[in-house]
């Protein structure tokens, strides 16, 4: 499809030419706000399997141009939900050294350093996320909230590589590991809405769930996520650094933000 950035000729403001969905309702990000939510009891713990990986699997660690990601194994999938949603992949959105703040979602007002999306498809009716992606009830996204703070290792597992994938397309292999470690301790409290995918081509195929409790890694990590990463292609003369790869809130859109927790 047509390329497409986070700034300038090609930004976000400009997805709708290319990418008419973006233009559209029931997008994502949104400002998770108070007047917006509502108490859901029915709303269960979030539940995932298989999410502890060996090291002796492999996964892909690659650089897309427009995030950092992991390829997953097809046996993690979350059981909480009405359908099986399969893992696909997991990717991160974040600022840059002089502006740290990064996340999609934003919590009244508050935008946190990074945040972490673990996409998923629903594999009751969709044989791969191909197919499933221009779904409405085809993908299922876990977000986690990230801040500065105290020094994660599971993270580690994977940002000891990040030097491996500076530019575009570059990918490796590296060991299986914790993926249960990057999300917060506990999954009862969480956010829940229908919304977008936050980049082109933006289908409203989304059910979104944000834990409520971020999660911390150090200023040293976040730097490496930050500033070591390039948009553009090892080759190229004019080296892009990848960074402030956040799409803007937009609007809710009579939209309610349904929560698992009160008050
Ligand atoms: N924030 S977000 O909406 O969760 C989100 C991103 F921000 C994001 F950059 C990506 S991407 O890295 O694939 C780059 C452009 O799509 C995805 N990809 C998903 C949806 C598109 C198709 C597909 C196919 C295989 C695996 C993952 C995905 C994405 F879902
Ligand atoms: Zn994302």
């Amino acid at each position: 499809g047509a390329k497409w950035t986070y700034n300038g000729l090609n930004g976000e403001h400009h997805w709708s030419r290319n990418y008419p969905y973006c233009g559209g309702a029931f997008q994502s990000p949104i400002d998770i706000k108070s007047e917006l939510l509502m108490f859901d009891p029915t709303l269960r713990p979030i539940e995932v399997q298989n999410y502890i990986l060996s090291h002796s699997e492999l996964l892909t660690l690659g650089n897309n141009g427009h995030s950092v990601q992991i390829s997953l194994p097809s046996k993690m999938h979350i059981s909480s939900l009405p359908h099986r949603y399969t893992a696909a992949q997991l990717h991160f959105h974040w600022g840059s050294s002089s502006r740290p703040a990064g996340s999609e979602h934003t919590v009244n007002g508050k935008q946190y350093a990074t945040e972490m999306h673990v996409v998923h498809f629903n594999s009751d009716k969709y044989p791969n996320i191909s197919m499933a992606v221009d779904k409405s009830d085809g993908l299922a996204v876990l977000g986690v909230l990230i801040e500065i703070g105290e020094f994660n290792p599971a993270f580690e597992e994977f940002l000891r590589f990040i030097n491996g994938i500076k530019y575009r397309d570059q990918k490796l292999q590296v060991p299986g590991f914790n993926v249960r470690a990057l999300l917060p301790a506990h999954l009862d409290e969480y956010y829940r809405y229908d919304g977008s995918l936050t980049t082109p081509p933006c289908y409203p195929s989304v059910l979104w769930t944000i834990f409520r409790n971020p999660v911390t890694i150090s200023r040293k990590q976040f730097l490496a996520m930050a500033t070591t990463l390039y948009s553009s292609h090892a080759q190229d003369s004019a080296p892009e650094p990848l960074n402030g790869n956040y799409r803007k809130p937009q609007l809710p859109d009579s939209r309610i933000v349904l929560t698992s927790f009160k008050g």
